[in-house]
């Protein structure tokens, strides 16, 4: 489908940048429906972006936020998705919003995932944001190369809501969205950084197989344009 590149001078103007262009899309939605939802992604990427939004004027507490993906561990482990966007994105202004975490206390992940997929319904679909990140084995949320249930999670007639997923690459068992719970998100968004993330798009932009590199996915299906933030 459609890719649009926004390239920054650095990772300080990219955030400054993304913050506008999430705000204007969360705004949109509140002045559409009355309420407006963001899928985030974890890793290193984000903070920055996370920071700046935090600090934006917005009426937040009509705003849902929610992870694209996370480690099924629980939320004060230092690789938690989920404690990253509370330290990083739910304070400041963004303090309002209302959080739907993926881990849940559950006994096995896949537990987790039947709980988690039944109290995120309430969200909505289409997500009106999206915003997924990209690891450099080109995995994008937790569509990892190799992974156990990357074939369903890739496949656009599986339901949406949250899957289990492990890999090698993935340390911990993982929890995501599938492909079709963020194909369509109103504003979907690539964000990478780093001239080692865009020899990474790159070798995804050529032919090659899908599962091998996640990320096309969402390049070649996403029924929404893929708005690429980069910065070096
Ligand atoms: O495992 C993950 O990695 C990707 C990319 O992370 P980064 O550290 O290279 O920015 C991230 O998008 C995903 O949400 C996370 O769970």
């Amino acid at each position: 489908m459609t890719a649009n590149m926004h390239a920054f001078a650095n990772g300080a103007e990219l955030a400054g940048k993304l913050a506008d262009k999430v705000v204007e899309a969360l705004s949109a939605a509140i002045a559409a429906r009355g309420s407006a939802s963001i899928a985030v992604s974890g890793g290193s990427t984000p903070k920055a972006f996370f920071q700046t939004l935090s600090s934006r004027p917005l009426d937040w507490s009509k705003v849902t936020i929610t992870l694209v993906d996370e480690r099924f561990v629980p939320a004060d482990n230092p690789r938690s998705n989920h404690l990253l966007v509370q330290e990083n994105l739910l304070k400041d202004k963004a303090a309002s919003a209302q959080f739907f975490p993926l881990y849940q206390a559950a006994a096995s992940v896949e537990e987790a995932a039947v709980i988690a997929t039944e109290k995120t319904k309430s969200i909505g679909y289409p997500f009106d944001v999206a915003i997924l990140g990209m690891g450099n084995d080109g995995h994008t949320a937790s569509f990892f190369p190799g992974g156990s249930n990357l074939a369903a999670a890739l496949d656009p007639k599986s339901p949406r809501g949250i899957i289990t997923m492990e890999a090698e690459g993935a340390g911990e068992p993982r929890l995501t969205f599938t492909f079709s719970s963020l194909q369509d998100a109103r504003l979907l968004v690539l964000h990478i950084e780093g001239q080692g993330k865009k020899d990474v798009l790159a070798k995804a932009e050529a032919p090659g197989d899908e599962t091998e590199m996640p990320i096309r996915a969402v390049l070649r299906r996403a029924a929404s344009p893929v708005e690429i933030y980069w910065a070096p």
